[in-house]
């Protein structure tokens, strides 16, 4: 089939390959000209043949909601709009109502897998109606791994990115309980060689997994993490997570305290510390340390 995929850059670059390679034509837009197949989205419109599905891939957000601004004046009834963006799931109500007004149709769809995803695939979690899904389920098809597993039509409009927003939740406190770990281990003496052990548990050991290859492979890059510093950006998933918890009143300690971990990187001397610097000083006249 044809489709008009938005946005060519880490993600939709290689998404527009995979595609290719399972036989199905792509006509990519980016406002890099440098990527694209077209100029403009009038011209990608202009260029897809009826009934139209356009994949928007490009950062959540203002991007993403002023692409399908743009793009419900352009399309026709009967064209489906796929938002494989990380939006925040509250969105999606209101571009599928914003869309329906115009008879288009709309898919939300969590995609993972990031920079691997051109060999291994990505894993698909969509929302929407049946009708529109199955107009978009060759695509789908492309874009899955291969075998049993790795797509999901998760539910209504909105549940594609729900259940994306919790995996990247579960994604940070992975992320977290590892690099604790590896921390705790290059901190003492006895163990020599921490990279190592991160090796072994690679295969036979309850915690394997695939971000425990991708630790390994950043410490063969650089064994001790010596090239980098301490900070962690955060692009609002983790956030979106612990606010929906609060919403449904769900504990999510591990998740809440691996976002936490993050903010806490971003500060060189933390003011808070400060403060129970003083009060220790002021109520049991421990030692602070002053600033040179
Ligand atoms: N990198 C990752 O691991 C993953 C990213 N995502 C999501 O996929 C989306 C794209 O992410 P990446 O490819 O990593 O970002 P990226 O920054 O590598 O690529 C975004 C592309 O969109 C283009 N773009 C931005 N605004 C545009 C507009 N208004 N019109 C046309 N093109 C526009 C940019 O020129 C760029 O080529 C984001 O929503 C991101 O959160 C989802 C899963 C994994
Ligand atoms: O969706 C992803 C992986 O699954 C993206 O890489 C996302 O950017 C990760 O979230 P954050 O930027 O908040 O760490």
């Amino acid at each position: 089939m044809e489709l008009g995929l938005i946005g060519l850059g880490k993600m939709g670059g290689n998404m527009r390959e995979r595609i290719r390679r399972a036989g199905h034509t792509v006509i990519g837009y980016d406002r890099n000209p440098d990527v694209a197949d077209v100029h403009s989205l009038k011209e990608l419109v202009d260029t897809l043949k009826g009934p139209r599905v356009v994949w928007v891939m490009v950062p959540s957000g203002a991007a993403t909601q002023s692409t399908i601004d743009e793009l419900a004046g352009l399309l026709s009834p009967g064209d489906i709009v796929v938002d494989g963006g990380n939006s925040r799931w509250t969105d999606d109500e209101k571009h599928g109502e914003e869309l329906k007004a115009k008879g288009i149709g709309f898919v939300d769809c969590g995609v993972s897998g990031g920079v691997w995803g051109l060999e291994n695939g990505y894993a698909l979690m969509y929302g929407g109606s049946a009708e529109d899904v199955a107009k978009v389920q060759p695509i789908f098809d492309a874009l899955k791994p291969e075998g049993e597993f790795g797509s999901v039509h998760a539910g209504k409009i909105g549940a594609g990115h729900f259940a994306k927003m919790v995996h990247n939740g579960i994604e940070y406190a992975m992320m977290q309980a590892y690099a604790e770990g590896w921390e705790l281990l290059e901190a003492v003496d006895s163990v020599t060689d921490v990279r190592e052990v991160f090796r072994s548990w690679q295969e036979g050991t309850v915690i394997r997994s695939w971000l425990l290859d991708l630790a390994v492979n950043a410490l063969d890059d650089d064994e001790h993490l010596e090239k980098l510093r301490g900070f962690a950006q955060d692009s609002g998933e983790g956030r979106w997570t612990v606010e929906a918890a609060i919403d449904n009143a769900v504990p999510l300690p591990a998740i809440t305290a691996s976002l936490f971990a993050r903010f806490a990187s971003r500060q060189d001397d933390s003011p808070q510390m400060k403060m129970i610097a003083a009060l220790r000083n002021q109520f049991g006249g421990h030692a602070v340390e002053n600033k040179k």
